[in-house]
């Protein structure tokens, strides 16, 4: 199968390279950018030998003619315009943005302070969290492939949020924190190396745009759930994600009966593993895979549980789950190419 990417030149662009460079079924056809026709090697030297191909221009009508499916690893707004060029074009497109993700045209428009791409082109595409929707996945042709800190709260959430275990009056905390490489390539104050490294900041705080979109998963799991208190935080980290999530229990829980939930909840699911009793997972431990590690405690003496969830943002939280809905989609087994282990330490 022929795949394109869009965007290639990006943080989640690159990661894409990476896995599929060496996918057994998807093999990348052209990769583009709105700069001038160059070598991928001018801007990642790390490719040279390996990977040469030269960016080409961005032609929405070529690309859906030449290949089968095309991965748009660009910013919010420009995301949504191509997911329009392409829509009805025979080819199937999965969005790294989050311009297709929020069903509400007006709640996109509050949360990321631009217009929204048409209705219609946000109808046909579906929320690409792998493990939960994976019967809609198998059979779209556009995927909004969900946000890095969605990835990390969802997962670590789904399990309870979906048994109706959570008491919507106490309201769920996220407390999050990611690596500098989920704000991409361009430059801002904030993550430079000076005001980051060595430093620990709270950004976007009651603001994340974010907000919406981990509420309407969760209401999709119980429509009584409340609204969210989401906090980020920028580590002086390259990769990673660690989300910790605070939930009052309807009923007293053991920590254990809820490992056993999600234990079972994921035991089919490959990506997501599930720590002992005891045992919280640490970022380094997914770095560079795709893996979600989640690892829990019930208190008994407030009722609250504790979830604790790691991922790569650029693995699981970008590109790495951007590969397992295209294997998915393509009826193929999710784990295909992406058998990469953490790197350690
Ligand atoms: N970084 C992360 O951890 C995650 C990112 N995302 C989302 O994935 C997308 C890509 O993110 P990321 O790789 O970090 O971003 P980067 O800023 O690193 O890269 C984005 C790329 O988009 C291309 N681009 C910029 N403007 C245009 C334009 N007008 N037309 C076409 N292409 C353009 C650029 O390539 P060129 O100049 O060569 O065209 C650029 O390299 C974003 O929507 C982001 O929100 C989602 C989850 C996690
Ligand atoms: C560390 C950092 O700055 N992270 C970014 C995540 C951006 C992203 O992934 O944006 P979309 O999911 O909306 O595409 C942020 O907090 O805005």
């Amino acid at each position: 199968m022929k795949v394109s990417v869009i965007g290639t030149t990006g943080y989640g662009g690159g990661e894409l390279i990476r896995i599929l460079h060496n996918h057994p079924v998807f093999q990348i056809h052209s990769v583009h950018s709105s700069r001038d026709e160059a070598a991928i090697t001018d801007e990642f030297p790390h490719l040279a030998g390996i990977f040469e191909h030269s960016l080409k221009k961005i032609d929405p009508g070529t690309i859906a003619e030449e290949a089968d499916l095309v991965f748009l690893a660009t910013p919010s707004r420009i995301s949504g315009e191509l997911a329009k060029a392409f829509a009805g074009k025979d080819i199937q497109v999965i969005d790294l943005s989050g311009d297709l993700r929020l069903s509400s045209p007006e709640e996109y428009e509050k949360w990321y302070k631009h217009k929204p791409v048409e209705k219609s082109i946000i109808n046909q595409a579906v929320y690409g969290l792998s493990e939960w929707n994976s019967e809609k996945i198998r059979s779209a042709k556009i995927i909004a492939n969900p946000g890095c800190y969605p990835t990390a709260a969802l997962l670590g959430l789904g399990p309870v949020a979906e048994a109706g275990l959570i008491d919507p009056a106490a309201g769920i905390i996220i407390d999050a924190k990611s690596g500098v490489s989920g704000a991409g390539k361009t430059l801002s104050r904030v993550s430079a190396f000076a005001e980051m490294n060595d430093n620990f900041r709270i950004y976007k705080v009651n603001e994340h745009q974010h907000i919406p979109e981990i509420e309407q998963q969760l209401k999709q799991w119980d429509a009584k759930t409340s609204p969210i208190t989401f906090s980020t935080h920028l580590l002086p980290l390259t990769r990673g994600i660690m989300a910790t999530m605070y939930v009052q229990l309807k009923r007293e829980l053991k920590t254990s009966e809820l490992l056993d939930l999600y234990q079972e909840t994921y035991s089919r699911h490959h990506f997501v593993r599930v720590r002992k009793e005891g045992d919280f997972p640490a970022i380094k431990e997914v770095s560079g895979s795709n893996f979600c590690d989640i690892g829990l405690h019930a208190d008994p003496r407030t009722g609250r549980l504790t979830i604790v969830s790691v991922i790569d943002n650029l693995m699981k939280g970008a590109a790495g789950q951007a590969v397992q809905n295209a294997n998915l989609m393509n009826g193929l087994d999710e784990k295909e190419g992406l058998g990469f282990i953490p790197i350690y330490p």
